[in-house]
C-alpha cells in the first residue's frame, strides 16, 4: 500500500518555541526548517510513501520543501494545526488521489525511511492507527485508510485523545526514529544520538559554534 503523508509546518519564525533555551531567535527558524527538510527527505525515500504534502504558509519553507519533491498546500487562515491537517487531507483526496493518508510531524530529524515503512505497513492493517511519540504522551503519526477520515487531535496529550477517538495504537519495536520528535533540548540530544539527517547536523553544528 502506498501512502500520502501530510506534514504540518507553522511559520518558521513561530516554530519550536520550546527550543528557545537551546537555539536563539536568530537560529531557531533555520533549525525548524532543517528538521522539516530531513523529515521530508526521509519520508520521500520511504518505499511505502507515494507522496508527501506539506501544509504551510511559510514561503521559504514551501520553496525549500518543494525543491525536495514535496507538494505544498496553503494553510486554512488562522485555523490551527488540526484544521490544517483536515484541510490538507481533503485537498489531497480531492485533487490528487483518494488513497490512504497519514499525518506525520515535521520535527523528526532522525527519521529513517525503513522504520517509517514498517510503521505504515502495520498501520495498513487498521482503519485508523497512530504511533505515540518518544515521550509517550503525544503522537508522531496518525494514519487513515482510504475509506476513513483522518480526524486528527494533535496537541499536548494527543496520545490519549487519538486512542479515545478509536485509532489503534501501534506497538512496534525499533522504530525510534519515527517516534523521536524534537521539542526540547533533551529531545534534540536524543535525536542527535540516534543520528540526524544532514541539514539538522549542519544546523546543530551552527548552534555549537554560536555557543562558543
Ligand atoms: N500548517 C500548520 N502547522 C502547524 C500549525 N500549528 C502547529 N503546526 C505544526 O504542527 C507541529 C506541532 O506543532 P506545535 O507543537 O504546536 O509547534 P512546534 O513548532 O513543533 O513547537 P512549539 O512552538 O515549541 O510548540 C509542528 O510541525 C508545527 O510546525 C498551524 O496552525 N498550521
Ligand atoms: C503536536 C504534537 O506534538 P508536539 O506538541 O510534541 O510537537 C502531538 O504530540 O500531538
Amino acid at each position: 500500500m502506498q501512502w500520502t503523508l501530510v506534514v504540518p509546518l507553522k511559520p518558521l519564525a513561530e516554530a519550536k518555541s520550546r527550543l528557545s533555551d537551546t537555539a536563539n531567535d536568530a537560529l531557531r527558524p533555520g533549525l525548524a526548517l532543517a528538521f522539516a527538510q530531513d523529515t521530508v527527505a526521509a519520508a520521500l525515500a520511504c518505499r511505502a510513501v507515494r507522496d508527501v504534502v506539506v501544509v504551510t504558509d511559510d514561503a521559504l519553507a514551501g520553496r525549500e520543501l518543494a525543491a525536495l519533491g514535496a507538494g505544498i498546500v496553503a494553510d486554512e487562515p488562522g485555523s490551527g494545526l488540526n484544521a490544517a491537517l483536515v484541510h490538507a487531507a481533503a485537498t489531497v483526496r480531492a485533487l490528487w488521489h483518494a488513497g490512504p493518508v497519514a499525518a506525520l510531524n515535521a520535527d523528526l530529524p532522525a527519521l529513517r525511511a525503513a522504520e517509517l515503512a514498517r510503521v505504515l505497513e502495520r498501520a495498513a492493517a487498521f482503519p485508523r492507527a497512530f504511533l505515540p511519540d518518544a515521550a509517550g504522551v503525544g503522537t508522531t503519526l496518525l494514519a487513515a485508510a482510504a475509506t476513513e477520515e483522518l480526524r486528527p487531535s494533535f496537541g499536548p496529550g494527543s496520545r490519549a485523545r487519538h486512542r479515545a477517538r478509536g485509532a489503534v495504537e501501534l506497538r512496534l519495536d525499533a522504530v525510534d526514529s519515527v517516534r523521536q520528535d524534537v521539542d526540547t533540548g533533551d529531545d534534540l540530544r536524543a535525536a542527535l544520538a540516534l543520528g540526524v539527517g544532514p541539514r539538522t547536523a549542519a544546523a546543530a553544528a551552527r548552534l555549537l559554534i554560536a555557543e562558543q
